[in-house]
């Protein structure tokens, strides 16, 4: 679908589904659609999705950021005919939304990325493929025609595979790379850690590695020289599902895969391999000398951090806590932006994420000057209630409701937004 225009087109059609009285897949409103996916899902994919790090203080302060801005809405000023595209890398986008990198979604529902692949061609909504992804990103690039996509890389300790990784986003038809830098290392996630939980999502996010050349060679050569024999402890059952998703990536029988030492050299592969903690400065040449692609920094906080990756020759930043997700009690992402938006200047796109809820919250986050924002948890939902058809409805009802408060505050179009419509409240 082209950018411009789609925006109204989608907001028409929704109105016409509430005026005769279509019901919508699932609920409209953030509250509601929650509760019915917490309802939806097992236990343990609903922490997995709605939890944070902590004690959620930061989760919390991520919606608490947006109720500190109140907009002052203009009045008499023609909104009749409305545009909310934006340009983002040279190619116009429907609006300042795209679909965040969230891992695991297999946890979700069983068409989990490609479910979203196909909503966000739909929709025209760029779609950002997680490193963590429950499918390969050509198996979602398959689904999507020329519509737009990202890749976000998670910094694998072997080079040779994230090199493996770029060229693959390159041929996948990605626009940009997103290397997400807040996420090194898990973050202290009580729910998660309560239902003895992590090993299972990472387990669910493996499809990036599995269908890799590089992972796999490295995987081979990990089975065919075992180090020296071990005595393995009884693993846990989240091992047991872990070693099993690993055995089924493998061509052959699923039986003779369990028994052969490629799952277990898989895990331990992944292991391994799937982060680099000791990424710094440095290696950003590195990534910037390999691909033409744009590269955006995502996790950035400080805004001495962002100009340091204007230093580094990086093209966009994304203003992110990661959801909450990683280190409790750290500073909202909005009410980092306007500090790093000081520091960029205009010189490159800052986007944002962590607790964009709604069409309101767009156009705050657009209004201090946030180039567009990435939608998290709430497409996860539409996912787990409705599949493609839910990720579609939760996009077509933040951008329908983008679009209106774009025209009642009396805008025509998404350049026009500052901060002058908003108030400190
Ligand atoms: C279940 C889940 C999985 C996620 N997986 C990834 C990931 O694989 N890579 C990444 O960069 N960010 C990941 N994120 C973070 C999102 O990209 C985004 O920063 C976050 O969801 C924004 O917060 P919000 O959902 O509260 O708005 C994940 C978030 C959630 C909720
Ligand atoms: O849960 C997350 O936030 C995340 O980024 C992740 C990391 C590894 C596997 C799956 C998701």
């Amino acid at each position: 679908m082209d950018g411009a225009g789609a925006g109204r087109r989608r907001q028409n059609e929704v109105y016409r589904a509430g005026v005769f009285g279509r019901s919508p897949s699932v609920p409209v409103g953030i509250r509601r659609l929650q509760e019915r996916a917490e309802r939806a899902l097992d236990a343990r994919a609903y922490a997995y999705v709605a939890g944070g790090a902590g004690d959620e203080v930061t989760q919390r302060a991520n919606r608490a950021a947006f109720d500190k801005w109140a907009v002052v809405p203009r009045v008499l000023r023609d909104a009749s005919a409305r545009d909310t595209s934006v340009e983002l890398f040279g190619r116009r986008l429907p609006a300042p939304l795209l679909l965040g990198p969230v891992g695991a979604l297999e946890l979700v529902h069983p068409e989990a990325d490609v479910a979203v692949a196909r909503a966000a061609a739909a929709t025209g909504v760029p779609m950002v493929f997680s490193n963590q992804g429950s499918a390969s990103m050509e198996d979602c690039a398959a689904v999507m025609g020329d519509a737009p996509r990202w890749f976000q890389l998670y910094w694998s300790t072997s080079d040779e595979l994230v090199e493996s990784l770029v060229r693959r986003a390159e041929a996948a038809g990605c626009d940009a790379l997103v290397v997400t830098l807040d996420t090194t290392m898990l973050g202290w996630r009580p729910r998660d850690l309560d239902l003895g939980h992590l090993p299972f999502a990472l387990g669910k996010g493996i499809a990036q590695y599995t269908s890799d050349p590089v992972f796999r060679r490295l995987v081979e050569e990990r089975a065919a020289a075992p180090g020296p024999e071990q005595a393995q402890p009884r693993p846990t059952p989240a091992a047991v599902k872990a070693l099993v998703s690993m055995a089924r990536a493998w061509p052959g029988s699923f039986r003779d895969n369990l028994r052969s030492p490629l799952p277990r050299a898989a895990v331990e592969t992944f292991l391994s391999i799937y982060s680099r903690p000791s990424i710094s400065w440095d290696d950003l040449a590195w990534l910037r000398s390999r691909t033409r692609l744009p590269i955006l920094l995502k996790g950035v906080l400080h805004p001495d951090d962002a100009r340091r990756a204007l230093d580094e020759g990086m093209d966009g930043l994304v203003v992110s806590t990661h959801g909450g997700r990683q280190v409790d009690r750290s500073i909202a992402a909005l009410d980092a932006l306007p500090e790093v938006l000081g520091a960029v200047a205009g010189r490159v796109p800052v986007l944002l994420d962590s607790g964009i809820r709604s069409g309101a919250d767009v156009f705050t986050a657009v209004a201090l000057g946030a180039t567009a924002v990435l939608l998290g948890r709430p497409f996860a939902w539409g996912l787990a209630l409705a599949g493609e058809q839910g990720v579609r409805q939760v996009v077509e009802d933040v951008v329908g409701e983008f679009d209106l408060t774009l025209g009642l505050t009396g805008h025509t179009a998404v350049d026009q937004l500052s901060p002058d419509i908003l108030r400190r409240v």
